[in-house]
C-alpha cells in the first residue's frame, strides 16, 4: 500500500533530521514541505508569531487543538518550562500516530501528552480525565469551524481564566470569519490581529489573539 503524506514527512525527519533536537525537526518539517509536498503545518512564517505569543506567556499549562503531524506540537514544547506541559487533540488516528513519533523523536514527550478524539469531546474531559484547573495558552489549529463553538466550550468548562491566550491559526485562509465576528465583538476578550502568509505560500493569511478577560 502506499505511503501517505504524512508518512512520507515523518520519514524525511527520520532520516534528515537529528534526534532529540527540535530545531531540527521543525526545520527539516518546513524544509520538506516547501520544496517537496505541500502539507497544513503552521510553518515557519507564521511559527514566528506563535513562538513569540508562547514566550510572552510562558504557560505551565497549554491546549492544542489539532496536532497534524506534530509541527506545531514540537514547536510549542520546545519553548514550555521544566514541569510545563502541552496536551494536543488529534482526532484522526493517522495522523495521531504520526505526531506522536514526531514528538518523540524530537525528544520532547515528557512535555506533550497527545489526546486522540474530537475536541468536543475532550475539552470537557479536561478537568477530571487530565487533571486541568485552567488553561494559560491554546492553539486553535483545527476545524475552522470549531474555533467559535470550542472557545464557548472552553468558557462553559471553565478552563480559562483571566489573561488565558487564544491564537488561533488560519483566520484568513481557509478563514474563520465566524470566529474573528464572535471574539472581536465579545466583551470577554481582548484580540490582536497578526498578519502573515498561508504556509510555504504567497497566499495571504493571519492569527488572531484573544486574551480572555474574565
Ligand atoms: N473537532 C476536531 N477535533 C480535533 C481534531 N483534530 C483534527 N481535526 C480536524 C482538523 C483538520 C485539519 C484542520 N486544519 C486545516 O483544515 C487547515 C487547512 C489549510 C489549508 C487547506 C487547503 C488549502 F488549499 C489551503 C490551506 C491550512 C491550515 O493551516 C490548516 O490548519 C479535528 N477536529
Ligand atoms: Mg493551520
Amino acid at each position: 500500500m502506499n505511503q501517505s503524506k504524512e508518512q512520507r514527512i515523518l520519514n524525511f525527519v527520520l532520516q534528515n533530521a537529528v534526534r532529540g533536537d527540535p530545531r531540527s525537526v521543525v526545520d527539516t518539517i518546513d524544509k520538506y514541505c516547501s520544496q517537496k509536498e505541500w502539507a497544513m503545518n503552521v510553518g515557519n512564517e507564521k511559527g514566528l508569531i506563535l513562538d513569540k505569543t508562547v514566550e510572552e506567556v510562558n504557560p505551565s499549562v497549554a491546549l492544542e487543538l489539532g496536532s497534524y503531524c506534530g509541527y506545531s506540537a514540537v514547536r510549542i514544547a520546545r519553548l514550555l518550562k521544566a514541569g510545563a506541559r502541552l496536551l494536543t487533540v488529534e482526532f484522526n488516528p493517522e495522523f495521531a500516530a504520526i505526531a506522536r513519533q514526531m514528538i518523540e523523536f524530537a525528544g520532547v514527550q515528557d512535555k506533550v501528552k497527545l489526546l486522540e478524539g474530537p475536541s468536543q469531546e475532550i475539552i470537557p474531559q479536561l478537568k477530571k480525565k487530565y487533571e486541568v484547573d485552567t488553561l494559560d495558552f491554546v492553539f486553535l489549529d483545527h476545524w475552522k469551524d470549531r474555533y467559535t463553538p470550542d472557545t464557548i466550550l472552553l468558557q462553559e468548562c471553565n478552563l480559562l481564566r483571566k489573561g488565558s491566550v487564544l491564537l488561533a491559526d488560519n483566520v484568513i485562509f481557509p478563514g474563520a470569519p465566524d470566529f474573528l465576528t464572535y471574539v472581536r465583538e465579545s466583551p470577554h476578550f481582548q484580540c490582536t490581529n497578526y498578519p502573515s502568509h498561508l504556509e510555504y505560500m504567497q497566499v495571504e493569511d493571519a492569527m488572531e489573539k484573544a486574551v480572555f478577560l474574565g
